[in-house]
């Protein structure tokens, strides 16, 4: 054997790289990226055959509800098993739906101890930030939460009778000035409470409850002067802000603005807000009935053009997973609000933004990888394919179109609105940090034992030229 062997090396794929695609081997040492060239084939003591596939950087999937502790709607095992088959590698699990919600370090310490040892995959974790919970930013953010989430608009769910429910504007407000000095970001969930509130309980009291009445009870006007309200609070306060599942292209317009003023902010918008639509909510049912709603086809288009311009930061798949009979309802006010999209982020977006639109991979791989890697201070060690990053790749193959079951998905409850989806994207391996841990060939394909670690930004978030001033 050579005096220099790899671990692995990852023969041939089409590599995304960060400015570009390209054929190579993709050398592995340790868990880590220590070589791009052709012919490392001699100095490698494993080998994976990527010929003919595509190899991205593995998602980094910042908003996923795995709602453990305390419930049984998803949990890390299925929950990680799930985004590791849709190619992700990192995630951020988000602090409501668990029992209790992420508003304490105590709280923090019990969603650890669930974590541990049964996740495939690398995670962060969410604090909240909810009335009453402003003492305990500080020390959630000294044990390495990788930011903060608030919504403006009810949540709902379990965790509200634990303390997660909506944010005032003044627990905003003062929020917003504790996590500033932690050098966090506050995501926020940005819908006007007393627009959406007052609306639907017109709509329900008039018997208004179908799937476009629902939409109608939460307009894009919401969303847009919830936003506003945010970015003035975070132009007051200069705490970083991060918009989640952004679904219009309104909003993006508004954020850009304040990007051009030196807000140091970034926008999140989901697969499903750009390759589903309110007609889709009406075929399918509350299985694709989430908060903002899916919008129309007008809506759709432009907020792809924002996407294709540059002006999204991040794709992420708010994967927020119930029981099924949750999501049987003749009112649609009444099923659980959230869609279980999280095994296919990687797949509907190659499909719909590259293979259909054009956009180039190693663009794309900034949305689901790089940003996200660089915004909550994982990058360089996450993110990208090079050298000295940590081994976090997907193997795609593009030739083998399939139809998207429910006996494919890995999530506890087998719900999502691609069920029944035709792609030509498939997750054929998962690795994080050089370990395969998902192989779609094996009849296993998860390893034995879930290695997962928990990641913690590297000091506090710095403001990054593509979010404060516009890119
Ligand atoms: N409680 C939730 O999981 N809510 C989530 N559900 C959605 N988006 O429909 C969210 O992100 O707001
Ligand atoms: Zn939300
Ligand atoms: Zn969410």
């Amino acid at each position: 054997m050579p005096e220099r062997t790899y671990d692995l090396v990852i023969h041939q794929g089409s590599a995304v790289l960060p400015n570009t695609v390209e054929v190579t081997d993709i050398a592995i040492a340790k868990g880590r990226i220590v070589a791009l060239a052709p012919n490392l084939l001699p100095y490698a003591r494993r080998v994976i055959d990527a010929t003919g596939k595509v190899v991205l950087p593995g998602m980094i999937d910042v908003h996923v509800h795995l709602n453990e502790p305390g419930l049984d709607w998803e949990g890390f095992l299925s929950g990680s098993q799930a985004l590791a088959a849709g190619g992700c590698t990192t995630f951020f699990d988000m602090p409501i739906n668990g029992v209790p919600p992420t508003i304490s370090t105590a709280c923090l310490q019990l969603k650890c101890r669930c974590a541990r040892r049964q996740t495939y995959l690398d995670y962060g974790f969410w604090g909240g930030l909810v009335p009453g919970n402003l003492h305990e930013l500080r020390s959630l953010a000294d044990c390495g939460v990788v930011g903060f989430k608030a919504f403006m608009s009810s949540p709902g769910g379990p965790s509200a009778e634990h303390g997660f429910v909506a944010a005032d504007d003044i627990t905003l407000y003062r929020g917003m000035l504790e996590i500033a000095k932690t050098g966090r970001v506050l995501a926020l969930h940005a819908e006007s409470e007393p627009w959406v509130a007052r609306l639907a309980a017109e709509f329900v009291r008039n018997g208004r409850t179908g799937p476009a009445d629902y939409a109608q009870s939460r307009p894009v006007l919401a969303e847009v002067e919830a936003v506003e309200r945010a970015l003035l609070y975070a132009e007051y306060t200069g705490c970083p802000l991060h918009f989640v599942h952004i679904s219009s292209a309104a909003a993006v317009a508004r954020i850009q603005e304040a990007k051009r003023r030196g807000v140091d902010v970034s926008v999140e918008t989901c697969p499903h807000y750009l390759a589903l639509t309110d007609e889709d909510m009406a075929r399918l049912g509350p299985v694709a009935k989430c908060a903002p709603p899916l919008r129309n086809r007008r809506e759709q288009a432009d907020l792809w053009e924002m996407v294709l311009a540059g002006r999204i930061d991040i794709i992420a798949s708010d994967h927020s997973p119930c029981p099924m009979e949750m999501k049987i309802h003749d009112n649609f006010f009444e099923a659980w609000g959230g869609i279980a999209g999280g095994q296919s982020s990687v797949a509907v977006m190659v499909e719909e933004a590259h293979l259909r639109r054009g956009m180039p991979l190693h663009a794309l791989a900034r949305l689901l990888a790089t940003n996200p890697a660089r915004r909550f201070g994982l990058f360089p060690k996450k993110g990208a394919i090079q050298c000295g990053a940590d081994a976090d790749l997907v193997i795609l193959d593009t030739n083998r179109p399939y139809v998207l079951r429910p006996e494919h998905l890995f999530q506890r409850h087998p719900h999502s609105p691609y069920i029944g989806r035709r792609l030509r994207v498939r997750v054929e391996k998962t690795l994080v940090r050089g370990q395969v841990v998902y192989d779609a060939d094996r009849v296993a394909p998860f390893p034995d034992e879930p290695a997962g670690q928990w990641v913690k930004p590297a000091g506090s978030v710095r403001k990054e030229p593509s979010f404060a001033h516009g890119s």
